[in-house]
């Protein structure tokens, strides 16, 4: 199993590209299941999870062909990918590929929208919380299907003649769950209408993308999202937004190890409140052509507490990294989870290089050190895990990350981006 050695210390300076996002490129993956036509992607990145979404997505009979990358100046390259499903080829989603990844029960929108029926396992995913999926039931069920548990699975079924539109509010913001609605509703008879639905721009990236191929979505990126039904959709090219959790990681790291970078490919809009969080704790951040520059000053670094919250609020993707960050801030901090229930498992690893955290329920109580000394910690999650990195970057001596593969969901060549910044990183392969 692979792990990551990291030797810290160094200042990070030039350039990081950042890839395309992971939590745009898989809902979108899963839209080409509405269509005949080829949908291409571009700006795809080289992920576990893609790679992963690829290999079942390839079990429902869609045709997969990637170009080549590109190699740019600044170390990026682009991944374009075609997706093309003829006929669905199987509307059953096994228990063995979607275990392992949440975003694969998504599958379950399109195929009942374009086949009308649909089995689907229950999913699996980061063990950050119990995570539920009553709101797919509920919402599909306004939409006329008929849902039901049987054996580990979902059985949906649509009402002869498909899905029928509706007004549906969600009781609670889901990311997944309006993915999934947006995805449903352009293909049912009729007008739907979404209230309380997700605002993270994934969902309005999908939008655009699912407008391209002819639906009629409107009011994506608010709490209500209107969908007009089509009969068919067909095939488009769609760019992949930046990654924003990529992002924030990156300008966290340099918040922590101090230098000058530019990530670039970028857009600073896409995550206001943790840029302004960036910001409190003393680091530089501007937009610049292209990205953002980020200016850290290492030991200076002030606390700042936050509070997790559905999109445009501080997203719980990046909660693990500012808490990497706040070990060395000079006071006391505080960390605030409020969208999963068990998402503090950095904070014993973090411990291991001399964090001071304890916890309060929802709520991480960290008093900043000076510093923080390497160690041998364990990766959990995938935002774990990089928190462990970045901390490990700015900690005295060699930190070893074990269970790499969590960080190979999320993270396109992060060693590589790193190492180009200066930083000693390196992955060893036993
Ligand atoms: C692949 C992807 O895009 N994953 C992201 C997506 O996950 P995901 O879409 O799984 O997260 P949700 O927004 O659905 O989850 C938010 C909250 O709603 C709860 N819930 C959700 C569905 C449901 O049927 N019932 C229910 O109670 C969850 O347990 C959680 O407490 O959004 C999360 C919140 O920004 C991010 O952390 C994940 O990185
Ligand atoms: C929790 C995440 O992914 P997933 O929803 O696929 O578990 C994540 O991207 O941080």
């Amino acid at each position: 199993m692979d792990r990551i050695r990291i030797v810290g210390g160094n200042a990070l300076n030039g350039i990081i590209p950042i890839s395309g996002a992971k939590n745009a490129a898989l809902p979108l993956m899963i839209a080409s299941l509405l269509t005949s036509d080829t949908l291409t992607l571009e700006n795809v990145p080289h992920l576990a999870d893609v790679e992963g979404l690829i290999r079942i997505l390839g079990n429902h009979g869609v045709d997969i062909a990637v170009n080549g990358r590109r190699e740019h100046q600044d170390g990026s390259y682009s991944r374009t990918v075609h997706f093309t499903c003829r006929t669905v080829a199987d509307t059953t989603a096994p228990y063995e590929l979607v275990s392992k990844m949440r975003a694969s029960f998504w599958v379950i929108g399109p195929l009942l929208a374009r086949e009308g029926q649909a089995r689907v396992s229950l999913p699996g995913g980061c063990a950050i919380g119990t995570r539920p999926v009553d709101l797919f039931i509920e919402g599909l069920t306004a939409l006329g299907a008929e849902m039901e548990i049987d054996g580990g699975y979902i059985n949906a079924k649509a009402p002869k003649g498909g899905l029928i539109g509706a007004r549906y509010t969600f009781p609670k913001v889901s990311v997944g769950a309006t993915h999934v609605m947006l995805m449903a509703a352009s293909l049912a008879r009729g007008t739907t209408v979404i209230g309380n639905a997700a605002r993270e721009p994934e969902v309005v990236d999908l939008a655009n993308c699912l407008n391209a191929m002819g639906a009629k979505i409107s009011g994506a990126g608010t709490s209500t999202i209107t969908i007009e039904g089509v009969t068919s959709l067909s095939g488009a090219r769609h760019r992949v937004l930046p990654d924003r959790i990529e992002t924030g990681t990156y300008a966290m790291a340099v918040a922590m190890t101090g230098g000058d970078v530019t990530l670039s490919g970028t857009d600073i809009t896409l995550l206001d409140t943790a840029i302004e969080a960036i910001r409190r704790a003393g680091a530089e951040v501007s937009a610049v052509d292209g990205g953002i520059r980020v200016i850290g000053h290492g030991d200076a670094i002030r606390p700042v507490d936050i509070v997790t919250e559905p999109f445009p609020g501080f997203p719980t993707d990046l909660q693990a990294q500012f808490m990497g960050l706040m070990t060395r801030a000079h006071g006391v901090s505080h960390v605030t989870e409020t969208i999963f229930e068990n998402r503090f498992m950095h904070v014993q690893e973090l411990a291991r290089l001399g964090a001071k955290i304890t916890l309060s329920g929802q709520t991480a109580r960290i008093e900043g050190v000076t510093r923080l000394r390497g160690a041998p910690v364990m990766a959990t999650d995938l935002r774990a895990s990089v928190s462990l990195v970045i901390a490990g970057l700015a900690a005295e001596g060699e930190t070893m990350v074990s269970r790499v593969y969590h960080l190979d969901r999320g993270f396109e060549r992060l060693e590589e981006k790193l190492t180009r910044c200066g930083a000693i990183v390196e992955r060893i392969s036993d």
